[in-house]
């Protein structure tokens, strides 16, 4: 198993000097994990530039290696991937071990299912509490084995891929761009049509990357924020080039830094200002924060743009359901943001929280009880009664339950606190964002492992 990391390394911050300067946070991890996988299912050469090397993408990486990818990392950011293409993989050695990552298991578990190869999936002990049914009931109304798994549909767990995968027609439960993806990554080895259902529209990688690689895929409106996606099956992707945009849900925790410690006027170069991602800027705005998209162009098929976040006073709003999926990573830092508001920020319908690296919701509200902030869960909502400036902070070290997202946020919310804040453990920001502290000392935060 993965991460079995000795002993827990605790981080602290503290508040200190306004943040200044210009920084560029590494390349999106949704983008990262797909660049693999497509060069894996490509035939020919795949470059690409910018990737994460964060934990969760490189156990992609290894994965798509031990599933018949020659894969060099030439230099830092830049990979070389000579692909085994769609019906040409290998059957793996040993077991498929995605470490904290639920986007590269799900993701592969399309990929793998879908070829008549036997693959075994397994992760840390986040991982392992994840729920793995939302994927392996598409996968075998596909026709995908489900050999062994374990208690509730979990990792570990073995696929065996049958000869001839079918295409379906699927509507997902949950709004979900990794139960999308994995369809859509099966669908690739079958004959005919595979159809995805999404009742809500969520981050379209998948299909702006199928389309980059030669696939041929249709997006019709479904409802009043659905989309229906159809990708003609068995296509021959070609390898190609890739530049990784930088990752918006890592810029969040520079930006709402910046806008809750006072005097701070910070530029953020070159974040992805994908639709289906930017609901945090959205909501941060109406929130009264002074962000400028300056500098808009276009890098690698997205738009990205630079952002100057500057200090400011933020007041509640209501943050509606609907806007979820297009923030779905970014609300522990929302949670921070608000508690520097005036006013009850209320976040409804964040079931999806739950199942996250952690319990999102559970672990938001026991960091904000540490750090003396009103709030409350009402259901599905999150409630945080901001203090209109002031936060105690302090409180015992912050359980992050190996969640990346939970460590980042309540290390932001301690350069704005009364009281230093420490997480109990700040291994798992390598997952997603290894170059974090580093980064956050070069705008001048106080943050000390
Ligand atoms: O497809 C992706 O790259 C991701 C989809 C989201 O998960 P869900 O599909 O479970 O919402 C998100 O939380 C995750 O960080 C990345
Ligand atoms: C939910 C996340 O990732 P994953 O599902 O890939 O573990 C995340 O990065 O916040």
């Amino acid at each position: 198993m993965s991460h079995a990391h000795g002993s827990p390394s605790p981080v602290a911050s503290r508040s200190g000097t306004p943040l200044k300067g210009r920084i560029r946070v590494p390349g999106d991890k949704s983008i990262s994990h797909r660049s693999m996988i497509f060069g894996l299912l490509s035939i020919g050469e795949t470059r690409v530039e910018g990737l994460l090397e964060g934990d969760d993408v490189l156990r992609t990486a290894e994965a798509c290696r031990a599933l018949g990818a020659t894969i060099t990392r030439e230099a830092p950011g830049r990979w070389r991937i000579v692909g085994a293409g769609i019906g040409g993989l290998t059957d793996p050695k040993d077991v498929l071990d995605f470490g904290n990552a639920g986007t590269g298991s799900r993701l592969m578990m399309g990929v793998a299912g879908s070829h008549p190869i036997t693959s075994t999936f397994d992760g840390d002990a986040s991982l392992r509490k994840r729920p793995m049914r939302r994927i392996l009931d598409p996968l075998t109304k596909m026709g995908v084995t489900v050999v062994s798994e374990a208690e509730g549909g979990r990792v570990p767990l073995t696929l065996r891929g049958p000869k001839e995968t079918l295409p379906i027609t699927y509507e997902t439960p949950a709004a979900s761009a990794q139960i999308k993806s994995a369809i859509l990554l099966a669908g690739l080895n079958s004959p005919g049509k595979t159809t995805v259902i999404e009742r809500e529209a969520t981050r379209d990688h998948t299909e702006r990357m199928l389309r980059h690689f030669g696939a041929s895929v249709e997006v019709v409106p479904h409802g009043a924020d659905g989309r229906a996606i159809t990708l003609q099956g068995q296509p021959e992707l070609r390898g190609t080039d890739i530049v990784v945009p930088t990752d918006p849900s890592s810029a969040a925790f520079p930006l709402v830094a910046a806008l809750i410690t006072p005097g701070s006027d910070v530029v953020i170069e070159g974040v992805m200002m994908n639709p289906l991602r930017t609901g945090l800027i959205t909501t941060l705005i109406e929130m009264g924060a002074s962000i400028e998209r300056l500098n808009e162009r276009d890098e690698g098929g997205e738009t990205v743009a630079d952002l100057r976040v500057r200090h400011s006073r933020l007041t509640g709003v209501t943050v509606p359901h609907a806007r979820a999926p297009s923030m779905i990573d970014e609300y522990p830092i929302l949670a921070v943001a608000a508690s520097f508001a005036e006013g009850t920020t209320r976040m409804q319908g964040l079931h999806e929280l739950r199942v996250k690296e952690s319990d999102r919701l559970a672990a938001v509200a026991a960091g904000l009880a540490e750090a003396g902030v009103e709030h409350e869960i009402h259901g599905d909502d999150l409630l945080v009664h901001g203090s209109g400036g002031k936060v105690r902070g302090g409180g015992n070290p912050v359980a992050t339950h190996l969640d990346h997202r939970i460590a980042m946020a309540f290390l932001v919310m301690g350069l704005a606190t009364d009281q230093p804040m420490t997480v109990d453990d700040g291994a798992m920001i390598a997952t997603s964002f290894p170059s974090f502290i580093p980064l956050m000392r070069e705008l001048g935060a106080t943050i000390q492992d």
